[in-house]
């Protein structure tokens, strides 16, 4: 694998939504030979608008390459995983046909539980760590919108040895409008980087409300270290400890005046939608409950979330 175009560098994203179509939307542009795997109506979307990224003064198009599930006859050498939780189970099936003995898995998920659902079905050395750090959502026109400028993605082996096909894929990963970086400890980054989606995703859910609001009233500034305590513990207590100067930013994050940064889970539960509440509130507060850390703030959030959760399926 070379980080050109051909044979030996084929990228299959899954999922041509916020987080896909962002990354496979940029290596596209550079070059690389990427194709998504959608379903008929975002098909039908991208065919009709091409893959559009607005927001922060961008505007780019690209005419993306598609396939739909049941059309893939051949491994790809990268496949990016960016779908929801609740679309994993799925997508897994989905991808199967594009996953053969040299084809790396990179996940864009928060949270930790579906490395072992795709370990499990294609066995650990398939599958990277990865962590997403962007703010991208989908807008009704099926746009790509950027929401603030970072544009990260770190990945790593799991096993965290050093490897060739590490750095290959790295590689052939690295475009323009993105920073790509290498990790000896995905696992690790994993878990910090979901300590904080839920601990901004359950400040702004359970104070409803941007950090800003809530700093804004008495006692507001208390919840988002409380809750960042909690989740820190839970971290701590499976091997993975917060250093004190990412602790120090998450605090900042939650509790800057005047902030009007949110969370998507806070923006999905006002818009009516699911959220990913069990992959990454109720994953958390049972692996707290198992390594007996108390998480009474996260428990909250996530009854709520789940009373979310449940309204939005009865109501299909
Ligand atoms: N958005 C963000 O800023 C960030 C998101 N993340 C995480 O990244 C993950 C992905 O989130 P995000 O990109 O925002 O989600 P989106 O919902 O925007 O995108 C997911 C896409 O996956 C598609 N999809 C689902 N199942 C399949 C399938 N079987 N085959 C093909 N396509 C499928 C959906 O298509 P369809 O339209 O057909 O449903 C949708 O377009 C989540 O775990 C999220 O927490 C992490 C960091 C930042
Ligand atoms: C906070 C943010 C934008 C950072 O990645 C995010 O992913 C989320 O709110 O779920």
């Amino acid at each position: 694998m070379d980080t050109g175009q051909g044979t030996g560098n084929r990228i299959l994203v899954v999922g041509a939504g916020a987080t896909g179509g962002f990354f496979g939307g940029r290596l596209a542009a550079a070059g690389r030979d990427v194709t998504f795997l959608v379903r008929p109506h975002r098909a039908a979307t991208l065919g009709e608008r091409g893959l559009r990224i607005t927001g922060l003064g961008e505007r780019t198009l690209i005419e993306p390459r598609l396939i739909g599930a049941g059309e893939i006859t051949q491994p790809y050498d990268v496949v990016l995983l960016s779908v929801k939780a609740t679309g994993l189970a799925q997508a897994i099936e989905d991808v199967a046909p594009a996953v053969g003995r040299g084809t790396s898995i990179v996940p864009f998920l928060n949270g930790m539980a579906h490395l072992d659902a795709l370990n499990a079905r294609f066995g650990a050395e398939s599958v990277l760590g990865g962590v997403v750090k962007v703010a991208t959502t989908v807008d009704a026109d099926g746009d790509v919108v950027r929401l603030a400028p970072m544009a990260e993605l770190t990945i790593g082996e799991q096993h965290g040895q050093p490897s060739q096909r590490l750095r290959e894929v790295c590689g052939l990963l690295s475009a323009p409008g993105f920073e790509t970086a290498v990790t000896a400890d995905i696992i690790t980054a994993m878990w910090h980087k979901w300590v904080f989606i839920v601990t901004v995703g359950a400040l702004t859910c359970l104070a409803r409300g941007s950090v800003g609001e809530i700093v804004g009233v008495p006692g507001g500034a208390r919840l988002g270290p409380g809750i960042l305590a909690e989740a820190a513990a839970v971290s701590a207590a499976a091997g993975h400890p917060l250093p004190a100067g990412e602790l120090d930013w998450i605090t900042e994050m939650v509790t800057r005046r005047g902030s009007d940064f949110t969370s998507s889970t806070y923006r999905d539960v006002v818009a009516g939608q699911s959220t990913e509440v069990e992959h990454v509130f109720g994953d958390l507060v049972g692996r707290a409950r198992a390594l007996s850390v108390d998480t009474p703030l996260l428990d909250l959030a996530t009854l709520q979330l789940r009373v979310h959760q449940h309204r939005t399926a009865t109501a299909l």
